[in-house]
């Protein structure tokens, strides 16, 4: 069986129009694999190009070239070239994102943006209302907040929020932006066991974790992201 998330030759370069139509190459033939149930976590210093890899793997980047194949009961798409149509669609059943921060939404209550994803996929409201419940509960979260917009959330709450958002549907395929970078050491522990349930479900993860504690608890393996860095063009 193939596995759900395969790069290869995967390379990124942004070009800054206000700048004379500067090219800043960010990484090169980038190659891995991540298993099911397996979490691989990408390394190495700032500015290495950890979000941009997991950015293009959600199709928020367009790629300069290579593949990003992900399989799903026995399909393959390649995401590299995939139409936004297409994106849209592994989005909904495929790749999960927890970013860093939360896109809030006025007027929606903290536990309808957790419930939203299941509901889109035309779970009945209640029943998803309930799942968000217990994921908020246990990601302790005042009862006084869950009615309530995120949008003047602390950081560490907002970023509750966005795991409960990431983690209420069984997508195969999950990426992880920090997911812990605002909380604290009862929550981070939250999340990690909430990663290990996420393994033994079969998910294949993916994430950047700064927080040594978290990475070593979670990581398979370490992808040190410098392996990627472009060969510098001459100037
Ligand atoms: N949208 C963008 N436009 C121009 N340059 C960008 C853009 N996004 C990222 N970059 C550049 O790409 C490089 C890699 O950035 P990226 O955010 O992927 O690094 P990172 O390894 O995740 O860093 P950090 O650990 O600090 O979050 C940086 O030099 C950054 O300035």
């Amino acid at each position: 069986m193939s596995d759900p998330l395969v790069v290869s030759g995967v390379a990124k370069s942004f070009t800054m129009h206000l700048r004379g139509g500067l090219r800043l190459p960010v990484v090169d033939n980038v190659i891995f694999r991540v298993a099911r149930g397996e979490c691989v976590v990408l390394g190495g210093p700032s500015g290495a190009g950890k979000s941009s890899i997991l950015k293009m793997l959600y199709g928020n980047y367009a790629v300069d070239g290579g593949e990003i194949l992900v399989t799903h009961d026995g399909e393959t798409v390649d995401l590299a070239q995939a139409s936004p149509r297409q994106v849209l669609q592994l989005r909904r059943s495929v790749i999960g994102y927890v970013s860093q921060f939360l896109r809030t939404v006025p007027r929606v209550s903290a536990l309808d943006v957790v419930a939203e994803p299941l509901i889109a996929r035309g779970q009945d409201a209640e029943a998803s209302r309930q799942q968000a419940s217990a994921l908020l509960e246990r990601l302790n979260l005042p009862h006084a907040l869950w009615s309530l917009p995120p949008a003047t959330f602390s950081g560490g709450e907002q970023q509750r929020v966005n795991i409960a958002r990431g983690f209420i549907t069984e997508h195969p395929v999950l990426l992880l932006d920090e997911p812990t970078a605002s909380l604290d050491a009862q929550n981070r522990r939250v999340v990690i066991a909430m990663i290990e349930e996420k393994k033994r479900a079969g998910t294949a993860l993916l994430g950047i974790f700064h927080d040594e504690e978290v990475r070593e608890a979670v990581a398979d393996r370490i992808i040190d992201v410098t392996a990627f860095r472009p060969a510098r063009e001459a100037a």
